[in-house]
């Protein structure tokens, strides 16, 4: 097999583990595959790829897309580390307000899975931090939406004080106060 596929613990959300073969000249591994990924649980098409350099202590989110443009990325650090963070923000879902996270980083070459419905974010831990990651549907700045990082309903345990932050994500509202219209229809 060359994924594993694991849910954490908001089980919508899976990290995903590339099988890694190295050799004298490097390495090589598979970084999508649309078999594998349907198989398990990820039966989505994907329709744009991002690529974003950020300097250690740059957060970026918490971010999202309205319906009908929801977003879900496929996230991997191909240089530097990220401390990487889904919220469910879905109305009705047990886990509404809960979030995820895990370290994504060139070393160890995870990458997460973050379905619609969630907001996003990550924070640089290094200088030169290179993250790409595939979204299931297009850009629309129109239904682009945030959730301020540090909101206190979330309580969002970030490795890193007083992040480097854009304008835009510095006015973000609470998730009490932002608009949201993701309904949890039981994904599992
Ligand atoms: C996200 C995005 C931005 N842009 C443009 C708009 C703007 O001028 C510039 C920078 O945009 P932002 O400040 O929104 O970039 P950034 O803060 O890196 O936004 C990203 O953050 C991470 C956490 C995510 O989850 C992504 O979905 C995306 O929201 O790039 C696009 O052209 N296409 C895109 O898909």
């Amino acid at each position: 097999m060359p994924f594993e596929f694991k849910p954490l613990e908001i089980p919508d959300v899976i990290l995903v583990k590339p099988k890694v073969f190295g050799d004298e000249r490097g390495f090589f591994m598979e970084t999508y595959k649309a078999s594998e990924f349907k198989a398990n649980r990820i039966p989505y098409d994907f329709v744009q790829d991002n690529h974003s350099r950020s300097q250690r202590g740059v957060l970026r989110g918490l971010h999202y897309q309205l319906r009908p443009m929801e977003q879900g990325k496929l996230v991997r650090c191909m240089r530097g580390r990220i401390w990487d963070v889904a919220v469910d923000i879905r109305k009705g879902s047990p886990w509404y307000g809960k979030w995820v996270a895990v370290e994504l980083s060139e070393e160890n070459k995870l990458m997460l899975w973050v379905p619609p419905g969630f907001a996003h974010g990550f924070v640089a831990l290094e200088d030169g931090t290179e993250v790409i990651y595939k979204v299931t549907k297009e850009y629309a700045p129109e239904l682009d939406r945030g959730i301020i990082w540090n909101d206190p309903d979330l309580g969002i345990e970030w490795p890193i004080e007083d992040p480097i932050l854009s304008e835009k994500d510095r006015k973000q509202p609470r998730l009490r106060d932002a608009e949201n219209n993701f309904v949890y229809g039981g994904e599992l």
